[in-house]
């Protein structure tokens, strides 16, 4: 075999009914994440090309039913994408109620696939890590829909308010909302919800980050890669640094470790009377910790214990 070994990527599924935030959510994760190769593919990508019959009577044609879409080559996509292998993915032209062209879509390190009913069929939402359900009041909605509808898609409002009652909320109780369950996250508010999202975000970088060692290692952790790091690794790596240099960024290197791995030491609440007479509430190692920094100073090596020594006095 040549190469590196391919690594599947992480699948976010973010469900919710329209106009809920989904793309929004899925945007605002997309940004965080802008050191990564992120993917988001919508479902509504995947709407079939009515026939002229259905064209014909489109008022009457439920776009919010899973028959609707092509749920078939959905599942193949998204598996070739999984296989690190790119895809074409259609577009769907929301005024001509056709599927054109397609957009290339190149592998990545996180897939995002959004849509109202992408929790609908299990063998879609058994592909996903994480699934996430963007829960927004009906009302809000709507009236982003008829916003939306009316301005982007050119519909008239008595129209759209007509689909609404006729498809689109009867759809949302009988084919959305029963999969809020399969949900791991429910956000309230959408992208409004930055503390939602920060957490999402640190979730996805930690299991990004987690090397094959720590299926095997569960008490194993990666820390994760930032510039700076990497920038460091660099210098140490290059034939051309100075010793001086060498010394002083390996040091750091190994400070970053020691303290990365002082917390997650056990410890327990400590309070303290300070100099003016107040009672500060702090924590305090166990002892275990502090036996297990003593061990590593007597196993380390003279700069790994020099590193030791800069983070814990004992
Ligand atoms: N938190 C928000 N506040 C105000 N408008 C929003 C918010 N989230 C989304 N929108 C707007 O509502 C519409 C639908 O949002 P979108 O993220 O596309 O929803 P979905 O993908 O669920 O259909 C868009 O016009 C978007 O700009
Ligand atoms: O031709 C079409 C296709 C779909 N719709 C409506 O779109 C929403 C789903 O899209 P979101 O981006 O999740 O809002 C769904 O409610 C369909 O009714 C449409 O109006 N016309």
């Amino acid at each position: 075999m040549t190469g590196k070994p391919h690594k599947q990527p992480f699948v976010i599924g973010v469900a919710g009914g329209a106009s809920s935030g989904k793309k929004t959510v899925g945007d605002m994760i997309i940004y965080q994440l802008h050191d990564q190769r992120v993917v988001l593919v919508n479902q509504d990508s995947f709407y079939h090309s009515l026939t002229s019959e259905e064209l014909s009577k489109v008022h009457e044609y439920n776009f919010d039913h899973p028959d609707a879409f092509d749920t078939e080559k959905l599942l193949s996509s998204i598996e070739m994408l999984k296989h690190g292998k790119s895809v074409d993915i259609p577009k769907y032209d929301f005024k001509s109620y056709k599927s054109g062209v397609s957009r290339r879509v190149n592998p990545s390190d996180v897939i995002i696939l959004e849509g109202i009913l992408v929790f609908h069929d299990p063998r879609v939402r058994n592909m996903m890590n994480m699934k996430i359900f963007v829960d927004t009041d009906a009302d809000v909605r709507l009236a982003r829909r008829i916003r939306r509808d009316t301005s982007e898609k050119g519909r008239e409002i008595g129209m759209v308010l007509d689909q609404y009652s006729k498809f689109v909320k009867p759809s949302f109780d009988n084919f959305i909302l029963p999969t809020k369950k399969f949900a791991d996250i429910i956000i309230p508010c959408g992208g409004d919800n930055h503390v939602a999202i920060d957490l999402i975000v640190q979730h996805i970088r930690t299991k990004l980050g987690q090397h094959d060692l720590c299926k095997t290692y569960p008490n194993l952790y990666v820390i994760h890669s930032t510039f700076q790091i990497r920038g460091m690794h660099t210098l140490i790596r290059d034939a051309q640094t100075t010793k001086h240099d060498f010394v002083f960024y390996s040091d750091r290197l190994i400070r970053l470790v020691v303290e990365h791995g002082l917390g997650h030491l056990p410890f327990t609440e400590k309070q303290v009377t300070t100099l003016t007479g107040s009672v500060y509430t702090g924590v305090d190692f166990c002892n275990s910790a502090v036996q297990a920094i003593k061990l590593l100073l007597k196993k380390g090596t003279s700069r790994s214990a020099c590193g030791l020594q800069r983070v814990s006095k004992d």
